[in-house]
């Protein structure tokens, strides 16, 4: 059953001297050095106005950039106490992993299914409520509702968790698409970007469950919105859309199948916005 305890485990997320630290640290430190690293630019920010209290933010995931990207994005007033869902599996297991989603992203655990459940260690499904416990505390959540970063550039399908988080607490989804993330770090890379690539971060109209409306539902009405906006702003700016990345990622499967079938070798998935054989 759930291990979290509200005021012990939650208190942290709404402590104020946290946030006004958490907010220096990401105005001084991440957000300059990932503006550095990508050309940002940010649109739909007029869409928040008159927005207040608490709400779901909703992204596209394709790279470790996209956290710093939303944090630096949003509007100060939003973002103060904003708390980022991310994967128990992949950034609680030690506490130096967690140190740089907790401190800028005030980070929570969200269970994948996946990891090993030690004996006296929590179980892979122990943070069960943490999310929806947060929100009805007041804490606007961030969350990559494909639950993993895109390993092609195309959008993978959305887990229903945070429409219904949004449907129950009765607060309005984010919806965001991050542009041209996945092609500027994609997950096998291990170092910083290079060549300053240009990244869009495109926010839309909060969005509300309409009467009646599952989480199913409403999670395929965002996932259509982020995709909208990916797209919109990819084609605006002569970027690959979602089904370009799909199409792609449709035709290199098919060029390996023949190539695995003939030479027995695998090869990983390439960039269409990269010249071939780059790094
Ligand atoms: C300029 C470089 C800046 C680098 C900042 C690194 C900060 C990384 C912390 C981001 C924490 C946000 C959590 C994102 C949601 C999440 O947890 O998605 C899971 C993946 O992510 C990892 O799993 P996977 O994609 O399946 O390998």
């Amino acid at each position: 059953m759930a291990s979290v305890k509200p005021n012990k485990d939650r208190g942290r997320y709404t402590n104020d001297l946290s946030a006004v630290t958490r907010q220096a640290a990401n105005m001084l430190l991440l957000r300059p050095l990932v503006w550095r690293v990508v050309k940002v630019s940010v649109h739909g920010v007029d869409n928040l106005d008159g927005l207040d209290g608490a709400y779901v933010a909703v992204a596209n995931h394709s790279s470790h950039l996209d956290a710093p990207l939303v944090f630096g994005a949003l509007p100060k007033r939003l973002s103060k106490y904003l708390a980022t869902g991310a994967a128990a599996d992949y950034f609680f297991t030690t506490w130096w992993k967690a140190i740089t989603p907790v401190l800028f992203f005030n980070a929570f655990p969200v269970d994948r299914g996946k990891g090993k459940s030690k004996q006296g260690a929590r179980s892979p499904r122990s943070h069960r409520g943490m999310a929806g416990s947060l929100l009805t505390d007041g804490v606007p959540l961030l969350i990559f509702p494909e639950g993993t970063r895109s390993r092609t550039g195309a959008m993978g399908t959305f887990k229903p968790g945070a429409a219904a988080l949004a449907i129950s607490r009765g607060v309005p989804v984010i919806p965001i698409a991050l542009v041209g993330a996945w092609a500027a770090m994609p997950s096998e890379q291990a170092g910083l970007p290079k060549g300053r690539p240009p990244v869009h971060v495109a926010i839309g109209h909060p969005m509300d469950p309409v009467p009646g409306e599952i989480a199913h539902e409403f999670s395929e009405r965002i996932r259509r919105q982020v995709i909208e906006l990916h797209d919109q702003t990819a084609r605006a700016y002569g970027m690959p859309t979602l089904d370009e990345y799909g199409r792609h990622r449709a035709l290199s499967q098919s060029s390996e199948t023949s190539r695995t079938a003939s030479t027995g070798k695998k090869s990983t998935p390439t960039n269409p916005h990269r010249p071939s054989g780059g790094s």
